[in-house]
C-alpha cells in the first residue's frame, strides 16, 4: 500500500472529483458515511456522542457523522468550534442541512469555557483538523485539545482521518495533539501513524476505503510504502519439483563468542528454517560443541581463537552464496580486523547485524567497503551509532533513506513498524510482529532468516521484505499460541513453518 503525503491526498481528492462521477459533497458523504457505519457498529445508542468540528472539511465530516447518528436515533451534540476561520464550502453545505433538521443538537463553542460537561459513557469524536492542519494548534483551541485529552481515561476518543494537531508528514512533538483511542483514516495510512513518536496519539488505526481514483493511486510515485500480503505473494518463489540442496544455496554464518553462542545457534536455526540449502557456521573454538550439538543440520568451522572469531575472512570465498555476520560476534580488535579483510575479499550482498554493525560504527570508513545490495539490520541505538542522532522520527526516516541511497545498501531499522530503506530511496514499512518480539535473540533470528533467503537466490530487496514479513508473522503466530510475555526468540523459529504454510500454501 502506498503512503501518500498530505499534499498528495489533497491531489487524490481533487483528481477523484475531476475524473470520477462523484461531487465533492458526495465524496465527503461517502467518507464520513464509512466512519458513521464504523461508529454505529461499535457503539450502542446508550452512548451519548460529542462531535467536535473544526471549520474545514474534517469538520464537514463531523457534521455528516452527527446527522447520520441523529437519523439513527443516537443522542448527539455537535460541538462547533468557532475560531474565526472561514468555513469550507462542503462544511457550509452540511452545516445548513444539520441546522435545518437538528438545530437543537448544535452547540457553538467560542472559547474553552464552552467545553461541555460529558455524561458517563460519552464518546468523543474529533473532527477538528485533518490533513489540512498547517501549523501547531494554539490559543483556546489548544485548550480544547487539552480538555479532550483530560477525558482520555474516562471516555472513548475517536479521531476522524487524523488525531487533530498531528501532521501527516512532519513532527508535532511537544505541540497539542488529540490522544485518540481509535483513528478512522481514509484510504491510506499516513506516515505519522507508523512512527514511534506518535504511538500514544493515534491509538488503533482503521483504514476505511472511500473510493479515491485508482488511476491516481497507481500512477503517483511515493517514497513510503506499507508492505502487505499481496506484495509477499509477488515475491515468494515456490520450490521447483526437481530441486536438490544445491538449488538453495550455501550460506556462511559468522556469529558467536564466549558467553554469546546462543545468538549464533538461534541465527543458524532460523537460517535453516528459512530454507537454506547448506549452512556453514564459523564460530570461535569455545562454541564448536555447542553448535554441533544444538544444530546437527549445520556444518561448523571452529576459529583458531578460543573466545572469539578472528580468521573468518580466510573462509569467505565463492563457495558461499551469501554471508550473515554479527549475532553474538563480539567486537574484539582481531574480530574487527577479520571483518575488514572479509570486506575486501567478499563482494556479494551479505547480511550485517549486531556486533558487525558496532564494528562498522567504530570504523565508519568500512561502510564504503560493504558490497552494494547488502542488508544492514540496526535497531534504533545501532542506527544512531552508525549514522548519528535525529531530532525526531521524521528526520530519522529522511536520514535512513538518504544513507541507503548514499551507500547503495538496504537498511532495515527495527521497530513496531520496521522500516526498510532501499538503494533507490524508497522506504517500506513492515506491519507484522508484536511487542512479544521485543526479547533477546529476536534480531538474531531475523539475521538467520535474511541470510537463508539471500542464499536461496532471492534478490536483496525481495529477501529483506519477505524476511521481515515472515519474521513478524511467525512472531504473531507464536504470541497467539503462547502469549506475548511467554514467547521467546526460539518460538519465532518454531512458528516459521506455520508462517510459510499460512502465507503461501
Ligand atoms: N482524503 C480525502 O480525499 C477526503 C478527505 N476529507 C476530509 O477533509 C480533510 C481535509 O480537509 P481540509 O479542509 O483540507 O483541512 P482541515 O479540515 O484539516 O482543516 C483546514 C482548516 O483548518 C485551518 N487550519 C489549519 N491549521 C490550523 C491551525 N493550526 N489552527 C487553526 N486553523 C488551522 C485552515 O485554515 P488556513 O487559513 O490556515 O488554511 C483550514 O480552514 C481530511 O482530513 C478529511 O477529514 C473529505 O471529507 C473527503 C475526502
Ligand atoms: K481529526
Amino acid at each position: 500500500m502506498k503512503i501518500f503525503t498530505a499534499a498528495q491526498i489533497r491531489e487524490a481528492d481533487a483528481f477523484t472529483i475531476a475524473h470520477e462521477p462523484v461531487s465533492s459533497t458526495d465524496l465527503m458523504a461517502r467518507a464520513a458515511g464509512k466512519c458513521a457505519d464504523w461508529l454505529l457498529d461499535r457503539f450502542a445508542p446508550v452512548h451519548p456522542f460529542f462531535i467536535f468540528c473544526g471549520k474545514g472539511n474534517n469538520g464537514g465530516d463531523g457534521l455528516v457523522i452527527a446527522h447520520r447518528l441523529l437519523e439513527e436515533g443516537y443522542q448527539v451534540t455537535a460541538c462547533l468550534l468557532e475560531y474565526g476561520n472561514k468555513a469550507s464550502e462542503d462544511y457550509i453545505y452540511y452545516y445548513r442541512r444539520l441546522q435545518q433538521q437538528y438545530a437543537g443538537r448544535i452547540r457553538e463553542i467560542a472559547d474553552v469555557t464552552g467545553f461541555p460537561e460529558l455524561p458517563a459513557s460519552a464518546v468523543i469524536v474529533d473532527a477538528i483538523f485533518g490533513t489540512g492542519l498547517n501549523k501547531p494548534i494554539e490559543g483556546w483551541l489548544a485548550g480544547i485539545i487539552h480538555k479532550i485529552n483530560d477525558q482520555h481515561g474516562r471516555h472513548t476518543i475517536v479521531a476522524i482521518d487524523m488525531p487533530s494537531g498531528l501532521m501527516a508528514d512532519a513532527s508535532c512533538r511537544n505541540t497539542p495533539v488529540i490522544q485518540a483511542h481509535y483513528t478512522l483514516s481514509f484510504e491510506f495510512h499516513k506516515l505519522a501513524f507508523l512512527l514511534p513518536e506518535n504511538a500514544a496519539l493515534v491509538g488503533e488505526v482503521q483504514i476505511l476505503p472511500i473510493g479515491l481514483s485508482p488511476d491516481y493511486i497507481t500512477h503517483t510515485p511515493v517514497r513510503y510504502h506499507l508492505a502487505d500480503k499481496e506484495m509477499m505473494h509477488t515475491i515468494y518463489m515456490p520450490r521447483p519439483a526437481f530441486a536438490h540442496k544445491g538449488t538453495f544455496g550455501h550460506a556462511l554464518l559468522v556469529a558467536g563468542s564466549y558467553g554469546k553462542m546462543g545468538a549464533a545457534v538461534l541465527s543458524a536455526k532460523a537460517c535453516l528454517r528459512a530454507g537454506v540449502g547448506l549452512l556453514t557456521c564459523h564460530i570461535p573454538r569455545c562454541g564448536y560443541d555447542i553448535m554441533q550439538i544444538s544444530e546437527p543440520a549445520a556444518m561448523s568451522v571452529a576459529d583458531e581463537v578460543h573466545e572469539h572469531s578472528a580468521h573468518f575472512h580466510e573462509q569467505a570465498d565463492a563457495r558461499y552464496k551469501t554471508i550473515g555476520i554479527g549475532p553474538g560476534l563480539g567486537t574484539a580488535t582481531a574480530t574487527a580486523r577479520s571483518f575488514e579483510k572479509l570486506l575486501t575479499c567478499y563482494k556479494r550482498p551479505m547480511v550485517i547485524d549486531a556486533d558487525a554493525l558496532n564494528i562498522l560504527s567504530v570504523y565508519p570508513s568500512l561502510l564504503y567497503q560493504v558490497p552494494a545490495g547488502s542488508i544492514l539490520t540496526p535497531h534504533p541505538k545501532e542506527f544512531e551509532r552508525l549514522f548519528g542522532p535525529s531530532a525526531n522520527d521524521f528526520e530519522r526516516m529522511e536520514l535512513l533513506s538518504k544513507q541507503a541511497v548514499r551507500l547503495q545498501l538496504y537498511i532495515l531499522l527495527k521497530g513496531r513498524y520496521t522500516a526498510i530503506a532501499c538503494p533507490d530511496g524508497a522506504v517500506y514499512f513492515n506491519a507484522t510482529g508484536n511487542p512479544g518480539m521485543a526479547t533477546g535473540g529476536s534480531g538474531d533470528v531475523l539475521t538467520g532468516i535474511l541470510t537463508g533467503l539471500l542464499a536461496q537466490d532471492y534478490a536483496p530487496k525481495a529477501a529483506v521484505l519477505l524476511g521481515a514479513w515472515l519474521h513478524g508473522y511467525a512472531g504473531d503466530l507464536a504470541a497467539a499460541k503462547l502469549s506475548q510475555e511467554a514467547m521467546t526468540a526460539g518460538d519465532i523459529i518454531s512458528h516459521l513453518g506455520a508462517a510459510f504454510l499460512e502465507c503461501f500454501y
